[in-house]
Parts: structure tokens; C-alpha cells; sequence
């Protein structure tokens, strides 16, 4: 094996986060999957559930045994559920490897809003201060200074790259803001359930936890860092007939008159140099195909001079930039590699 190349142990690999990081891991030019973990089918060969798997490296299930992965990884992913991520993060940070989690339990610096929102007992509270939040565009900075990261909410990242630059220039009042999100089926897992019963959702199109998505405190957490005071916003989440894909339509008054053009031009200078993050010129707004299989946001504005608002349009695939690929991009950048290490693709069209 290539000294140079880091190992990568994936626990929930039967899920769908799992699965995408193996297939997105495969082309890593620095990192080798040294082991792929189930809680439920150890043993068996990916390959015989996941018959796209069957060229891959590391064929055979391991089992959740912190001591075998310690001699195998250097780098750990946990595509688990929440509640079950906190009991394992910190057995792997002791164990010395990095770890770097897609679930909601290290994401929210309140235990309280933990509490209130996931309905379950936060995570310890000085491993919920060491994880560092990941949404790579905005706090990279303290991903490559960091062993343990805390991936955000696919909603979440599709909504904040979307708004956090003209919070943050205080170009709209972020307690106006409306979100109003849409989500392909395979953002509510592997897991059957009636809701993503095909003949629930086929032709069909559903609002769900209104006011009360576990994402609302996520979001708000962010834009109170952004503006310097507190900040709520209205967030609604529908399930739509297709497999992957977010669109955040969000809108917001705005403090000063300004054109389109502008915001145009105060979202490219804040993410210059940023590959992941492509802002359509004035009049162009994104779909979700044009991010399909890849790690790119793609963001597009309207001013409305009418009524003194914008509409932003923000589109990712929730299983990679809202999951497996930016929590690649985030050991990249932990790791001081180029963010687009093993993620330069072209979205899959049509
Ligand atoms: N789907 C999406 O678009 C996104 C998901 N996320 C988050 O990523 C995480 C994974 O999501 P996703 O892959 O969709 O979920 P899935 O339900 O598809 O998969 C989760 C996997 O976790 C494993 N698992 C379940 N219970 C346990 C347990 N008690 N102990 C150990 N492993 C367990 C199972 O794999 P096995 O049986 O092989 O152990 C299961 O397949 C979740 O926290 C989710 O909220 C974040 C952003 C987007
Ligand atoms: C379509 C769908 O059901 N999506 C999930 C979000 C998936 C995700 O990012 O959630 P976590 O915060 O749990 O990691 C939901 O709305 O709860």
C-alpha cells in the first residue's frame, strides 16, 4: 500500500451517506477505504447488497469494533444516525483516529436546543465545544485546525450558502428571511418508511414538519453568528418525487435598494476561489440537475423592486455536497490538502 495515502473507515456503510462515500472515496487520488463498517451484515461482501460495489478495494462488512478500526483507519466517517454518533465519536477520538460525523448530534452548541429539537439527550458537552462545525465555505479555517468535525444538515448547507454572505454584508434583515425547502426522497435514508413508500410519494408532493425541523436551530445558529445578534427564521421542508436533490427558495427584505447585479457581485468576491459554491449571473437561477452526483451549491438571485425583497434560489445533491461529499472536502481541508481532492466531477445531465 502507498505510505502517502490515508486510511478512511466508514461506520453505517449499508446507508445511503455510506454508500456515497465509498463510491466518491474510490477516486480519492490520497485516500484508500481500508475498511467498511456494518452493525448489521458484518462479514458479508458489500458487493452482495450493492451490486455497484463490486469493483471496490475493501470488499468484506467489518463489524463496529473500535479496537480492529484503530489498527486499520486514520481517519474515521460516521454515517449514523443521530444518537448513535455520540456514543461512537468519542470512543474513536480516543482511540487517536480523526473523526469527522454526518449526523445532527454535534452540530447545535446548546444542549438545550439539542434537547428541545432531537427530543434525546445531547452529546457530552465538551465533545459538542471540540467539534468543529463544518460547513466548509465558511469555517474552513478551523476544519484544518481540527481532528473532529461535525458535518452540517443537507437543508442547512443548501440554505446558508445561500444566504450567509448578504447576512453576514447586512444587505437583507435576517429576521425576515423565509426558507422554504424541497428534498429528493433519499434525504430521509435507507430506512423504510411510509412516507417514502413509493406510491405515497410517486406524483405526489408533501410539506413535513412545519416549524419544527430539526435544521430551524442549525440555520439560526449560523445567521446569529453572521449578523452579531440573534436571528430566527420560518423554515418549511416538502418531500418531492425524485431520488436526490434540495432547493432552498428563500426570501428576505432588504435593507438598502440594490440590483440583482450586486448581489451577484458580493457573492462571487465572498466565494472566490471557493470551486463548490457557483453564483449564476443576474437572471439565471439553478435547477437540481445542474448539481446532480456532485459536490457544487449553485446559487441565483431576484430583487424585486415591488416589494422591497429578494428571492435567492440555492440548489445542491443532498448526498454529496449535503452529506458524503462535503464531509470529504472537509477532511481535505483537515488535512491541508486542495478542498476538490477526489470531487471534481460534472453533474450527471440529463
Ligand atoms: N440522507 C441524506 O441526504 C443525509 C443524511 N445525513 C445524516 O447522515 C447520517 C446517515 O444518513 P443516511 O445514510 O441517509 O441514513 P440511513 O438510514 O440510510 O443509514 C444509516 C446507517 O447507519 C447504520 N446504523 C443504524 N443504526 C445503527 C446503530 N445503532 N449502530 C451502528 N450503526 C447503525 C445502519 O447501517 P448498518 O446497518 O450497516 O450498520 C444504517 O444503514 C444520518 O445521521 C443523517 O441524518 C446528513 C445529511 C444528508
Ligand atoms: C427528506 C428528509 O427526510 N430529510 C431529512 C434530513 C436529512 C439530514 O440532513 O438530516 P440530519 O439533520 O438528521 O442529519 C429530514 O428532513 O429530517
Amino acid at each position: 500500500m502507498n505510505s502517502a495515502l490515508i486510511r478512511a473507515a466508514i461506520v453505517g456503510s449499508t446507508g445511503y451517506g455510506g454508500v456515497e462515500l465509498i463510491r466518491l472515496l474510490q477516486s480519492h487520488p490520497k485516500v484508500t477505504v481500508t475498511s467498511v463498517i456494518s452493525s448489521s451484515t458484518a462479514g458479508a461482501p458489500i458487493a452482495e447488497g450493492f451490486p455497484h460495489l463490486t469493483e471496490i478495494r475493501t470488499d468484506l462488512l467489518d463489524g463496529l469494533d473500535v479496537d480492529l478500526i484503530r489498527g486499520k483507519a486514520d481517519v474515521v466517517f460516521l454515517a449514523t444516525p443521530h444518537g448513535v454518533s455520540m456514543k461512537l465519536a468519542p470512543e474513536f477520538l480516543a482511540a487517536g483516529l480523526k473523526v469527522i460525523d454526518l449526523s445532527g448530534d454535534f452540530r447545535l452548541k446548546s444542549g438545550e436546543v439539542y434537547r428541545q429539537w432531537y427530543k434525546h439527550e445531547p452529546a457530552d458537552q465538551e465533545l459538542v465545544e471540540r467539534a468543529v462545525y463544518g460547513l466548509s465555505e465558511v469555517y474552513g479555517e478551523q476544519v484544518a485546525k481540527s481532528d473532529f468535525i461535525s458535518n452540517p444538515g443537507c437543508f442547512t448547507t443548501t440554505s446558508l450558502l445561500g444566504l450567509y454572505p448578504a447576512v453576514k454584508a447586512g444587505w437583507i434583515d435576517p429576521n425576515s428571511i423565509i426558507i422554504d425547502a424541497k428534498s429528493g426522497v433519499s434525504g430521509a435514508g435507507r430506512g423504510l418508511n411510509l412516507s417514502s413508500h413509493y406510491s405515497e410519494i410517486n406524483e405526489n408532493f408533501k410539506a413535513y414538519k412545519i416549524n419544527r425541523h430539526q435544521h430551524t436551530p442549525e440555520i439560526e445558529q449560523v445567521l446569529t453568528e453572521a449578523a452579531g445578534r440573534p436571528v430566527v427564521t420560518t423554515f418549511t421542508t416538502h418531500l418531492v418525487p425524485m431520488t436526490r436533490g434540495i432547493m432552498a427558495t428563500m426570501y428576505a427584505s432588504l435593507t438598502e435598494k440594490r440590483s440583482d447585479a450586486d448581489f451577484v457581485e458580493l457573492y462571487r468576491q465572498f466565494y472566490e476561489g471557493r470551486k463548490f459554491v457557483r453564483v449564476r449571473p443576474a437572471g439565471h437561477w439553478p435547477a437540481t440537475k445542474e448539481v446532480y452526483g456532485t459536490n457544487y451549491c449553485d446559487i441565483g438571485f431576484s430583487v424585486d423592486e415591488r416589494t422591497g425583497r429578494l428571492t435567492i434560489i440555492s440548489v445542491t445533491d443532498n448526498l454529496v455536497k449535503g452529506a458524503a461529499g462535503q464531509a470529504i472536502q472537509n477532511l481535505n481541508l483537515l488535512m491541508n490538502w486542495d478542498e476538490t481532492l477526489g470531487l471534481q466531477f460534472t453533474p450527471v445531465y440529463p
